[in-house]
Order: C-alpha cells, then sequence, then structure tokens
C-alpha cells in the first residue's frame, strides 16, 4: 500500500482488490517517479504543502459564483506562491522542468479544481524571461518575477489569428527619437485575445508584435510590457483589458483580452536575446535559427506531455477504483452481481487509459532529456537538431493531448452516470484537457508540422543520404516488398514504423502526381494534407512505442520478477491495442493476414485478464493522494456512496426545503394565475 491511514475505513471490495494484487506496489510508484529519493522528496513536498489544509474550500468551487470561484483562485494561489517562495524552495531541488517541476505542479493540483490565475505566469512569463532575453535583461526582470513582484503572463494570440503567428497585427514601430517602442493595436482583430490571467490578475505581459523599424517589417518579437499600475493595479493609459467570458474549463484563468493605442514603452523592453534594435534604430539579427522566438511555445509543448499523463493517471484512478467497488447486473443467476471491472468491455475501456498514462509519462521524461540536450547544443551556436525536434515536440504534444482527452472521457463513460458530477473530478479534467489538444498549437496544424519534416526525411532516405535517428526507419521503405508481420512487441513496433513510411510515401507519391498534373506544390500539399496528419499519426505512434517499450525494459531490468511481468503485459497491452485499432492500415503496409488479427484480438483478450487482478494495485501506484483526486468516486477508501451522499447534501439548494421558486413561479402556475 502506498498509502496509509490507520483510521480509514476502506470498502471491503477495494480492500479485497489491494490484497489479491501479485506485484510491489511501491517498487512501480518508484519506477515512474524516477527513483525511490525521488519519491521520498515528492512525498515530503506534497506533506508540506497538503497536510495543513490550505488546499482546502469551506465551501465547494462548483458552489460559488464565477467572481467568487476567480478570487478564491487568487487567494489560494497567492497561499500557494508564498509557500513556494518558502517552504517549498529548498525542497524542489529534484531532477526537474525547473521553475513548472512537475512534482510542484502537482501539489498545485490539490489547491485548485480548475486552475490558477498565476499558471501562465510560472508556466510561460517566467520561461519567456528565461529563454529569450539577454543576460543583463534577465538579471532586472528574472529576480521580480520569481519573487511575484511582478505577476505575468503571454500574449501572442488575437481576436483574428491563433495559429498563424507570422499573421498577427499588433505592431511595435520603433521611434529613435525617444528610443522607445509604440504599441498599437490597428484593428478589432488585432486585439489580443486568451492570455491566462490577463483579465484582471497580472501587471505585465510579454507581448508578440510585429516589428517596425526603419520603416521595414522584421516579423514577430516579443516585449515585456506593464499594463497595470505597480501599485493601484489600475490599467495604465492606453491600455484597454479585461476578461472574455465563461469557458468549457479554465473559468478560474481569468483569460483576457488587450489592446494598445500608441502606448508607448523603453527600447530595452523588447526581448533581445535573439535580435535586437539599436538605439539609432538598426535591427540586428542574432539568432543562427528564424524560429527561435518560438522557444517558449516548444517547451510548453515538452510541459504539455507530462501534463497530460498526470491527469490521465488521475481519470484512469478514480475510474479503476470506483469500477472496483460498483457492481451492477446479473449475467449468473445464481451469484452475487460482480464488481464491474470484472466486464472485459469495462477492462478494455480502462487498462488501455492504464498503459497511456505510463507510455505518455516515459516518453515526456525522454522528451525533456532531449530538449535538454538541444538546448544544450543550441548554446553552442549548433542548430542542426532544431527541425528533428520541433517534429517530434509538435506530433506527440498533438497525439499525447488527443489522446488523454479521449480516455479521459472514456473514462468517464465507464463510471456510468455518476462519472457526469461534477464530484467525481473527470469533467474537470476532461475540460482541462480538452484544451490543452488546441492551445500551444492546433492538433491539425502540428501534425502538419511534424508532416513537413518526415516528407523531407523520406526525400533523403531515396537520395540514400543520412537521417536523424527518430526517422531512421524510412530508409527501409524503399524495399519494394511489405514488412513481415510478426507478432513481438519489437515485431509490432516495426510494423508501426513500416505504417508510417507506408503512409508517407503514399503521401509523397500522390503529392508528386498532383504536380505532374499541374497543381502547384501548394495545392498538392493541401490536396494531400488529410493523409499527411495521418502519416505524421503513425510516425507519432511508432515514437511512442517504440520510446516506451525501450525505457520499460530498461527501467525494469532491476526490478522483481512479478514487477517485470505487469510492466510487460501492460506494454504488451499498449501494441496490441493500437495493432488492433489499425487494422486496415497493417493489412495495406504489411504481411498480416486475417487468421493473424483474429489471433491478435484473442492475445489481446487474454491479456486484459491477466491485468485485472493487478488493476487497483496499478492505479495505486500512481500514488495519488485524495487532495489531488477531488473525486467522489476515486478516493483511496472507496466509500463512493456516502461520499457523493455528503457531496449532494452540500448543495446551496438543498439549504431551504422550499425553493423560493415555488413561490414566485411554480404556485401560480399550478394554481391557474400565471
Ligand atoms: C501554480 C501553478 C504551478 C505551476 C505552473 C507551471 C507550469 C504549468 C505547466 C504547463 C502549462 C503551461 C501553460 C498552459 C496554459 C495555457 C497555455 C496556452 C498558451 C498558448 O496557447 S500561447 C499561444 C500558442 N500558439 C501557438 O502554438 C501557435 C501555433 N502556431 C505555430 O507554432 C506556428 O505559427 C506554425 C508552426 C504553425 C507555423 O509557423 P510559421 O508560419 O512561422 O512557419 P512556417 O509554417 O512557414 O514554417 C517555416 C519553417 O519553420 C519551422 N518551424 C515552425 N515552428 C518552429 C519551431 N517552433 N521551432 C523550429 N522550427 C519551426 C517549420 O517547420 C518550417 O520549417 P521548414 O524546414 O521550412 O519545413
Ligand atoms: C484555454 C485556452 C487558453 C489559451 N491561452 C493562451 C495564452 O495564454 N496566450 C496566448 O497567446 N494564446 C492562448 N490561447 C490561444 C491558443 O494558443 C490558440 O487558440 C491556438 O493556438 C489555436 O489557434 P486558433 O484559435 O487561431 O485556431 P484556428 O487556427 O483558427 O483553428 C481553427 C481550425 O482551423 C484549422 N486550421 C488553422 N490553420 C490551418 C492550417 N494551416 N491547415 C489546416 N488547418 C488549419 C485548425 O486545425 C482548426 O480546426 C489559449 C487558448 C485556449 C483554448
Amino acid at each position: 500500500m502506498t498509502q496509509t491511514n490507520n483510521n480509514m475505513t476502506v470498502n471491503p471490495d477495494l480492500a479485497m482488490e489491494r490484497a489479491k494484487c501479485n506485484f510491489n506496489v511501491l517498487e512501480v510508484t518508484h519506477i515512474f517517479d524516477g527513483g525511490e529519493r525521488n519519491t521520498l522528496q515528492r512525498k515530503k513536498i506534497e506533506d508540506v504543502a497538503l497536510n495543513s489544509g490550505a488546499s482546502k474550500d469551506a465551501l465547494g468551487e462548483e458552489h460559488m459564483s464565477p467572481k467568487e470561484k476567480y478570487e478564491n483562485a487568487v487567494r489560494k494561489s497567492c497561499i500557494y506562491a508564498t509557500m513556494m517562495k518558502n517552504e517549498l524552495a529548498e525542497l524542489s531541488g529534484l531532477e526537474s522542468f525547473g521553475v513548472s517541476s512537475p512534482v510542484i505542479r502537482r501539489t498545485a493540483d490539490a489547491f485548485f479544481k480548475e486552475v490558477s490565475p498565476f499558471l501562465l505566469h510560472l508556466g510561460m512569463f517566467v520561461p519567456t524571461i528565461m529563454g529569450q532575453c539577454t543576460p543583463e535583461q534577465q538579471s532586472y526582470w528574472l529576480p521580480r518575477a520569481l519573487d511575484m513582484q511582478i505577476i505575468g503572463t503571454y500574449a501572442q494570440t488575437e481576436l483574428g489569428h491563433g495559429t498563424f503567428i507570422r499573421g498577427l497585427e499588433t505592431t511595435a514601430t520603433y521611434d529613435p527619437e525617444t528610443e522607445e517602442f509604440v504599441l498599437h493595436s490597428p484593428t478589432l482583430s488585432s486585439y489580443k485575445w486568451w492570455a491566462g490571467g490577463l483579465g484582471k490578475t497580472v501587471n505585465y505581459c510579454i507581448v508578440v508584435a510585429q516589428l517596425y523599424t526603419k520603416g521595414e517589417c522584421h516579423g514577430t518579437h516579443p516585449f515585456i510590457v506593464q499594463i497595470r499600475d505597480e501599485d493601484t493595479h489600475v490599467p495604465l493609459p492606453g491600455i484597454k483589458v479585461g476578461e472574455i467570458g465563461p469557458k468549457m474549463g479554465f473559468n478560474t484563468a481569468d483569460n483576457g483580452f488587450l489592446g494598445f493605442d500608441h502606448y508607448r514603452i523603453p527600447r530595452e523592453h523588447m526581448l533581445m536575446k535573439n535580435a535586437q534594435v539599436l538605439k539609432d534604430g538598426t535591427y540586428v539579427k542574432v539568432a543562427r535559427h528564424g524560429k527561435l522566438t518560438y522557444g517558449t511555445m516548444v517547451f510548453v509543448r515538452v510541459v504539455l506531455v507530462n501534463e497530460v499523463a498526470f491527469n490521465l493517471a488521475k481519470a484512469s484512478t478514480i475510474a479503476v477504483r470506483y469500477s472496483a467497488i460498483r457492481r451492477q447486473s446479473k449475467p449468473k443467476p445464481d451469484e452475487v452481481e460482480p464488481q464491474i471491472l470484472d466486464y472485459v468491455t469495462q477492462q478494455h475501456k480502462l487498462f488501455i487509459a492504464i498503459a497511456t498514462a505510463h507510455a505518455l509519462q516515459l516518453c515526456s521524461t525522454w522528451l525533456w532529456e532531449s530538449f535538454s540536450a538541444v538546448l544544450a547544443q543550441m548554446k553552442g551556436g549548433n542548430t542542426d537538431t532544431l527541425p528533428e525536434f520541433h517534429a517530434l515536440s509538435s506530433c506527440l504534444k498533438a497525439i499525447s493531448t488527443s489522446d488523454s482527452a479521449h480516455l479521459i472521457e472514456q473514462c468517464r463513460h465507464a463510471c456510468g452516470g455518476h462519472g457526469y458530477m461534477i464530484s467525481s473530478g473527470i469533467p474537470n479534467l476532461y475540460n482541462f484537457v480538452s484544451a490543452t489538444r488546441t492551445y500551444e498549437g492546433d492538433y491539425t496544424v502540428l501534425l502538419l508540422q511534424t508532416a513537413r519534416f518526415l516528407v523531407k526525411a523520406y526525400e533523403q532516405a531515396e537520395a540514400k543520404k543520412p537521417l536523424t535517428p527518430t526517422v531512421s526507419y524510412l530508409a527501409h521503405a524503399f524495399s519494394g516488398s511489405r514488412a513481415t508481420w510478426d507478432n513481438s512487441p519489437d515485431g509490432i513496433i516495426r510494423s508501426f514504423q513500416a505504417l508510417a513510411a507506408g503512409k508517407t510515401a503514399v503521401c509523397v507519391t500522390n503529392m508528386r502526381k498532383r504536380m505532374r498534373a499541374g497543381l502547384s506544390q501548394v495545392d498538392a500539399w493541401e490536396m494531400s494534407t488529410i493523409q499527411l496528419v495521418a502519416a505524421a499519426e503513425a510516425h507519432c505512434r511508432a515514437v511512442i512505442a517504440d520510446t516506451y517499450r525501450k525505457e520499460i525494459v530498461r527501467l525494469t531490468a532491476n526490478s522483481s520478477p512479478n514487477v517485470k511481468v505487469v510492466m510487460d503485459q501492460l506494454t504488451t497491452l499498449y501494441l496490441y491495442y493500437w495493432a488492433l485499432e489499425r487494422t486496415g492500415d497493417l493489412l495495406m503496409f504489411t504481411s498480416v493476414s486475417q487468421k493473424d488479427l483474429v489471433d491478435l484480438q484473442i492475445a489481446y483478450e487474454e491479456l486484459l485478464l491477466k491485468i485485472r487482478p493487478n488493476a487497483v494495485g496499478l492505479v495505486d501506484a500512481f500514488d495519488l493522494r485524495d487532495e489531488l483526486l477531488h473525486s467522489t468516486l476515486g478516493s483511496y477508501d472507496g466509500r463512493v456512496y456516502e461520499r457523493l451522499m455528503e457531496e449532494a447534501l452540500k448543495s446551496p439548494m438543498n439549504k431551504e426545503p422550499v425553493s423560493d421558486a415555488y413561490s414566485k413561479y411554480l404556485r401560480p402556475m399550478m394554481k391557474g394565475k400565471l
């Protein structure tokens, strides 16, 4: 047991599940924390952040008005930020994602059922200062930002453009007379829209604007802009700022709009690591790669893979624990109603969610390590690995967010009606994760970025030129025969690669055909984009499958036998699941036969039964404290019905025996007096 409370009464079905789990749960927790030391440190952080009860609300957030919800979120953000500066600061020296260490992130989720209005401050404002400022600029801004003397956000998207950054309309025109930039919003569509915390919370923001100097436009560049008075918080003259209104989720994030009326900022407020404007207005390009100003987005895409893995782990914990205590139907008249976890269809819905959370968690660590290597090379002036990394982070961001949103919704389905309750915790998880598919680069748009890279790599393979590691499999795309099917894990991974190579080849062939028929290159590309997205998706699935498998083999090399077995079962399940989801593609691009696929389906079903006894152990191994789950259905003790009733009784609607609506409307209508 990873979570103990001596006085806790645990639902007998959950207790039984834990008793029959045949592997050491703590060992698996250590694997995903990156070692026992990290687990201990994480727990220390969680104890400090959560044991005081500061994360709790007197009244459930869901019963508050939008204004109360926002103010409550600010209240808790301030408590949390103070903790981060004090108690948590010393403890957070883990192998981490810098300021957005996943461990720190994890405890923050206990404070916020939706999100903190400070999310963008820590998630994008601070990282942009770190990544886009000169050392002198950094030494001025970073201490103030880290100390929360100023609070900022990242305002790039406008009403008219989000995806197409080059189409942004906000202008920053340099005035050499005063050595200032003049920020201006020339149209309604140029108003900044969406930035988190902008509506009411922040007093600074990073603004991405088209830079003009000496009458020439040099494209989009980042600027640091004060928008509210540091003392009174009143918006400064020339600034029009506000909140954008209710959304599907993120309702405590005060996403905002922002317009400028010839608003002046000092020249030094342009972030000048990658490009500079000298006092006389001369533009100097510093960076060797034109897209380095997109660096914060790349950073957040990497962080998001971890973020969605964590949220999927939460949803699967809730749904598996609930499925262990929920009994329904009577397939065998003489026996008691089974736990719904015993239904194979339920296992099919849930075990892929657990395996995907593992796969994405391990891919996120691997992606982070690759990112660190790319950053280290760029420090030395070498940007050669950036295109491959951009292609990789784009597709992993797209697929991880999309798969997680889909599987969280599947976890909700698995919880039947109770999964629809806000108190189950799943709707908030879904609302949060479904937004990640759109922000920081829309799903389709990012997969098309990966497809650009794949097509170029394919052409290099065709010309027998060397290939970068993640696409080296393309070299085998020209053998002329279909890949040989083999149902071993490595065989399935090779088949996924064959599928990605085959789809890329089809795209290239079709584009060439279309161009021969007279289409321009741009139109031929456009007509092929459905298939290009599919090729990029296939490539990404091959990368995830390969990384997941390799990492599990590496990380369990010294594990106990039963941990090895259950981890191997889950990776195999992941591979079988995706092979069975893509039978049509496998028939097109590999030698797989109908019989092979029928056998694979049977092997998959047998695997579900093998994993079944360990299902609760597997989600316990995520080691998610009840405070993080916010769930009536998923708490460690399994007291589901008691918690559902306790929550229902908290509803303000139950405060009065008869609603005012009775005397105002119902009674007059029923008595015919309306
Ligand atoms: C209390 C709280 C505690 C803790 C919190 C801490 C952390 C929290 C953790 C995480 C969460 C953080 C924040 C989350 C919350 C909300 C965040 C939401 C924020 C946003 O959404 S910000 C806005 C993001 N916007 C986008 O992502 C826009 C997407 N569009 C693009 O990226 C680009 O425009 C494009 C890629 C679609 C196209 O760009 P382009 O038109 O300029 O380029 P081309 O298509 O012409 O391509 C030219 C060439 O350049 C290559 N390229 C493009 N981009 C990059 C890149 N980034 N790097 C490298 N190369 C790039 C492209 O591939 C082409 O190459 P080629 O060789 O010519 O093919
Ligand atoms: C909750 C949330 C928080 C956000 N926070 C911030 C923030 O803090 N700061 C910030 O700057 N922004 C923020 N954003 C904005 C976000 O980054 C953009 O919404 C996102 O990048 C998508 O851009 P868009 O809205 O312009 O979509 P669009 O590009 O208009 O997409 C609409 C549709 O068009 C398709 N499409 C667009 N271009 C192409 C193409 N070239 N080829 C094929 N299909 C295409 C898309 O696939 C999609 O189906 C946030 C958004 C959300 C939802």
